[in-house]
């Protein structure tokens, strides 16, 4: 079925009219003329401050931004999601990791399956095996517990587990030490191994097809490395696997008794909540999983209960749009303040950019607007000394997420303050500036003289007026934890159908995938310079002669 392109909605015609005013506004003069900025433009969900007020925008501009929303169905397919409908039209597939996080009440049939037993039996099988592996009732081959887990797997299978385990380090169980191998580079198992013990080590290999290469060749690595020292009979204690995929399970040799199953309807970017989430409930312990379960669907019911002027994924996702289609923003930079969110960035990478990295809407039609933007960051106050300065400075305006915790779990003294400082800091100095009369006035106060201060105006102003959302949580927990990451599923959700895509799917991820097995037969077997550019050939020589000589 054809649909209306984003740019053709009379919503979208009234948002062009209303830039041409917008796009000279400065955001200094906005706050002057309105004391009530913040508390008009913030909202408070599931535990969940979200202040958007440093944006360009007044409340014509949100009532447009809603309009728009409604214009583009956001809640017909929002209901449509959670109701299980094929909503991933280019692999016919129902969207339902919400179905993950919902109390085992709910009765969900898709395909007729019972999707909510189902989800609620494999979470008991999760529980069950996280406590005896933390309790140490889950003993290795030699009757020891396990100290050392290494999850295995690639995107999906391995961004959210490790975003999670770090981000909840003050969660994790003090005798197990969590590991993640994903590259198909060997120096990445090998570095693990050389820190791990085969008697108290166990292997997590979480793959949501089970054919996933890099994944494949790091298990079976790591099994030809636990069988240099020990028996097949002994594998069972120590490898376990999560796949959709039971028949690839078997056949890799792991006891299908130990495999915890999801399902063609998580997709892996959104599988955090299913079984992929087995080495975070091992670290942190079910009722911490359980806790960031909840956290998630407290963002849901919000998601679906708020009205779309007060509802947080659908604001977010409206702001962002607002930035990158009408002020041309082409990235935006994401700066948790929380050194253990310090793979929050790249998890968020693979959430955006693998599901609205798209150039053609859903019914195939080109798009003529721009999509997804670049995500790209890191810790807060390490990207200060790093690229911050391109945010304040540089020819390009980037959009910022400051993510703020606001109790520490440590007790060093005055740190948590000169953390929280710098990040409201950065904040506002994107949306001031500092003007050419501020500079004077400073500098004269240092008795600066007067022609270095003119020589050295145009370096130290600052132009300001640089957007930025602002996410506030009282604590960082796994019930705050689940909350963010379900509020930036939701954000991204509503983009894909403002944009009209499909975000659910991730057909560019093949073409590089197939290259690569025929270069691999080629370095390892027979080359066909037929098949490739001069570029292309000669570095398949190039490593031929290498791979011949190692
Ligand atoms: O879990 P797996 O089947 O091994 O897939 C791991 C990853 O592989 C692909 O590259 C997809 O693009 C990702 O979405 C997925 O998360």
């Amino acid at each position: 079925m054809r649909q209306i392109a984003l740019t053709a909605t009379p919503a979208f015609h009234a948002l062009r009219t209303h830039y041409a005013e917008a796009k000279d506004w400065q955001m200094r003069e906005l706050f002057a003329a309105d004391p009530a900025r913040f508390s008009r433009f913030s909202i408070e969900a599931a535990g969940l401050l979200f202040d958007y007020s440093k944006n360009k925008i007044t409340d014509a501009t949100m009532r447009l931004l809603v309009a728009l929303a409604r214009e583009r169905g956001v809640e017909q397919r929002r209901n449509a999601m959670f109701a299980g409908e094929k909503i991933n039209a280019t692999e016919h597939r129902a969207v339902l990791h919400t179905a993950l996080r919902a109390p085992a009440t709910g009765t969900l049939v898709v395909d007729g399956q019972n999707v909510s037993q189902e989800v609620h039996a494999v979470l008991q099988r999760m529980r069950a095996f996280s406590d005896r592996v933390r309790s140490g009732q889950w003993l290795g081959s030699t009757d020891k517990p396990i100290t050392d887990i290494v999850n295995i797997g690639i995107g999906g299978s391995d961004l959210g587990p490790e975003m999670a385990c770090r981000a909840l380090r003050p969660y994790v169980h003090p005798r197990l030490r969590m590991h993640f191998v994903s590259n198909a580079d060997g120096h990445d198992l090998d570095a693990v191994l050389h820190r791990v013990n085969a008697d108290t080590v166990l292997f997590v290999v979480a793959s949501k097809t089970f054919t996933t290469r890099e994944t494949m060749m790091n298990a079976q690595s790591a099994r030809s490395w636990f069988l240099r020292g020990k028996k097949e009979a002994d594998l069972p204690k120590h490898f376990v696997a999560i796949s959709t995929n039971t028949a690839a399970v078997r056949e890799f040799g792991i006891d299908t008794d130990n495999m915890f199953p999801f399902w063609d309807w998580v997709g892996g970017r959104y599988s955090i909540w299913s079984a992929i989430g087995l080495p975070v409930a091992l670290a942190t312990g079910f009722d911490r999983f359980s806790e960031f379960l909840a956290g998630a669907y407290a963002m849901d019911r919000h998601f679906l209960d708020a009205p779309l002027e007060k509802n947080m994924p659908v604001i977010m996702a409206l702001i962002g749009v607002w930035n990158r289609n009408f002020f041309g923003s082409t990235s935006r930079s994401i700066a948790p303040y929380h050194q253990d969110m310090n793979r929050l960035a790249t998890y968020l990478q693979q959430l955006e950019m693998e599901s609205n990295g798209k150039r053609v809407a859903i019914d195939g039609t080109p798009l003529d607007v721009a999509t997804c933007p670049i995500i790209w960051g890191n810790v807060g106050t390490n990207g200060q000394h790093a690229y911050f300065q391109l945010l304040h400075q540089g020819s390009d305006i980037t959009p910022v997420d400051f993510i703020a915790s606001l109790e520490p779990d440590h007790d060093f003294p005055g740190h948590h303050a000169v953390l929280l400082a710098n990040c409201f800091a950065q904040a506002e100095a994107f949306m001031k500036g500092k003007t050419a009369d501020e500079v004077r006035t400073e500098m004269r106060a240092q008795n600066t003289p007067q022609a270095e201060i003119e020589a050295l105006l145009p370096h130290r102003t600052f132009p300001g007026n640089r957007p930025s959302n602002m996410i506030v949580m009282d604590a960082l927990t796994p019930a705050t934890l689940g909350a963010l990451i379900a509020l930036y599923e939701h954000k991204v959700f509503v983009q894909g159908v403002l944009w009209g895509i499909n975000s659910f799917d991730q057909w560019g991820v093949e073409f590089g995938k197939v290259l690569a097995k025929s270069i691999e037969s080629e370095l390892i077997g027979v080359p066909d310079p037929q098949a490739h550019d001069s570029s292309t050939n000669a570095l398949i020589a190039r490593a031929r002669d290498a791979l011949r000589g190692s």
